[in-house]
């Protein structure tokens, strides 16, 4: 699903006005209808809204929610912030249409609100949306700081005020706090960036028949990974494969005192599917690996502790994953540079493969091209040097994934993968309890896994991602998200590729 930026929904908005044909008032309406049918679902009729509109589109979607409200019995409360010369002749419309029982409240202070609102009561934030054009102050800013401290839920209608879409927004400046955003049609930007998310709070896209004609052409760097598209991706086992169709990985890594890791990335690499898994381990995992993972074959180092060799011979695996518990001795660091001189299946790095390459020039202008790195972000700017905002990173992926010509996997709430074409893939799975030790391992093994199996470095990337998230929701649901640890992933990962494949 395409990430648009607020001129590209205002065009969508325009097209679908003249091409569907449809009036902006009957478009509104629409959105409207939306955003009550979801309200309604969810709250009864008991429940009073407080209804808080700003002068443009976003405010007439306020004043069209609170009409619909009121037909369907609800008790409701209007508030106008900055009505007057500048509103929208929607909102105009919508204000005339507003029946006279509904009580309706300009505001140009914060003293002339209610001193708090009723418990049961829900908020409806509808003062601005994608038509922001600078940081809130006067009364907006009142408004929306009292509204951050009511004890109520708190709905914003396409974006919560205060907060730009696809710029950032100044450092400090006032924007609403969502319990909950229900959007319009396409995700924006600022939802998915650590930074903004948060103001965000649980999002919801709400389809308002813009035109597919537009949407379809519309291109942006930017996209939602969602089941509809990921699920394409999926390859059907035959009935007449047998394990070598499904390839061979080999995984290298683990240490002493972190065997646990590269455990774990083999047990992920097995249920995401791959066919043979031999793993690479110094001499202290011997025994671990053979006990804890049976249907992997293992080879060990030289050394006791940690690794200084790969396999001579590596015609034989069609991916390599390599970090998990690897350690940054020297020698693993040399035995990564002769490695690289090698003609290499494709690369999964990851932990302190990553390390070793952020602090290694050498080994950084050697990484195969095709590669895929899956930092967190404290790794990602070791490679790359800080990065100052949440734009300023995503302008670092670009370029990091350009110039070597590789794929990032940059962990996060809403993990982001980066392309060599420049292109971003949001994901739209996973929950706090995945923020635990060893569900990076976990990944590692999956997108290994993936990748040995013949699926590309997008694909597997795409996939892995999605299906380490889904795998952790689905432990969550089960476990909670406090108890949730790195081998629950694994444990649901089967689970999660069967309700993927079965999404409708
Ligand atoms: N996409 C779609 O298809 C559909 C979109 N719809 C809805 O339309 C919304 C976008 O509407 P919109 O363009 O009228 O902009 P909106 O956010 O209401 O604000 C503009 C007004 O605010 C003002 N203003 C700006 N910044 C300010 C500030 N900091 N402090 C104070 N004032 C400020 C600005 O005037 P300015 O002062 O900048 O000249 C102008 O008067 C969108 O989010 C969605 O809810 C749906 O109805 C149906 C279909
Ligand atoms: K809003």
């Amino acid at each position: 699903m395409k990430i648009l930026t607020a001129a590209q929904i205002r065009a969508a908005d325009a097209f679908t006005i003249a091409q569907e044909p449809i009036s902006s008032l009957d478009l509104m309406e629409r959105a409207a209808n939306a955003v009550v049918a979801w309200l309604t679902q969810r709250h009864g009729s008991e429940t009073p809204f407080f209804v808080f509109c700003g002068p443009g589109n976003n405010g007439g979607d306020g004043l069209a929610v609170a009409r619909l409200l009121h037909q369907r019995g609800y008790d409701l409360h209007v508030f106008l912030v900055g009505a007057g010369p500048k509103q929208s002749s929607d909102f105009t419309q919508n204000l005339n249409r507003l029946p006279q029982e509904i009580p309706v409240t300009p505001v140009t202070s914060a003293s002339e609100l209610p001193t708090a609102l009723p418990q049961q009561a829900v908020a409806l934030d509808a003062l601005l949306g994608t038509g922001l054009t600078r940081a809130l102050e006067g009364p907006f800013a009142q408004v929306v700081d009292y509204l951050n401290q009511q004890p109520v839920p708190l709905v914003s209608v396409d974006v919560p005020s205060g907060l730009f879409t696809d710029a950032a927004t100044p450092a400090g400046s006032t924007v609403v706090q969502a319990d909950i955003t229900l959007t319009f049609e396409q995700p924006k930007l600022a939802f998915v960036l650590p930074s903004s998310g948060p103001n965000v709070g649980e999002w919801h896209v709400l389809p308002i028949g813009l035109h597919p004609d537009f949407l379809a052409q519309v291109t942006s760097p930017y996209q939602l990974l969602v089941p509809e598209n990921v699920k394409k991706l999926l390859r059907p086992r035959a009935k007449f494969s047998h394990k070598g169709t499904f390839g061979h990985a080999l995984l290298a890594g683990g240490s002493y005192g972190k065997m646990g890791a590269i455990t774990m990335s083999s047990q992920a690499a097995l249920r995401a599917g791959v066919g043979l898994l031999t793993v690479q381990v110094p001499q202290v995992g011997y025994n671990i690996l053979q006990t804890a993972v049976p249907e992997a074959m293992v080879l060990t180092d030289e050394q006791a502790d940690y690794l200084t060799q790969f396999p001579e011979d590596l015609s034989r695996y069609q991916c390599i994953g390599i970090g998990p518990g690897l350690g940054q001795a020297e020698a693993s660091g040399l035995a990564l540079e002769n490695l690289f001189r090698q003609k290499l299946p494709p690369l999964v790095l990851d932990a302190d493969a990553l390390n070793l390459v952020a602090s290694n020039r050498q080994l950084r202008q050697h990484l195969p091209p095709g590669s895929i790195l899956t930092p967190h972000p404290k790794e990602f700017e070791r490679l790359t040097g800080p990065a100052t905002s949440d734009d300023h990173r995503l302008q670092l992926l670009q370029s990091f994934c350009a110039e070597h010509d590789c794929y990032v996997v940059l962990k996060g709430a809403h993990t982001c993968i980066g392309t060599p074409t420049g292109d971003f893939y949001f994901n739209t799975t996973g929950n706090p309890g995945m923020a635990t030790g060893g569900t990076g391992d976990v990944l590692t093994g999956i997108l290994t896994g993936l990748r040995a199996q013949g699926y590309s470095a997008l694909e597997a990337c795409q996939l892995g991602v999605y299906l380490h998230g889904l795998a952790g929701d689905l432990a969550a649901e089960a476990l909670g998200e406090a108890s949730l640890v790195a081998s629950d992933v694994y444990r649901y990962l089967g689970a999660a590729l069967k309700k993927l494949s079965q999404n409708p």
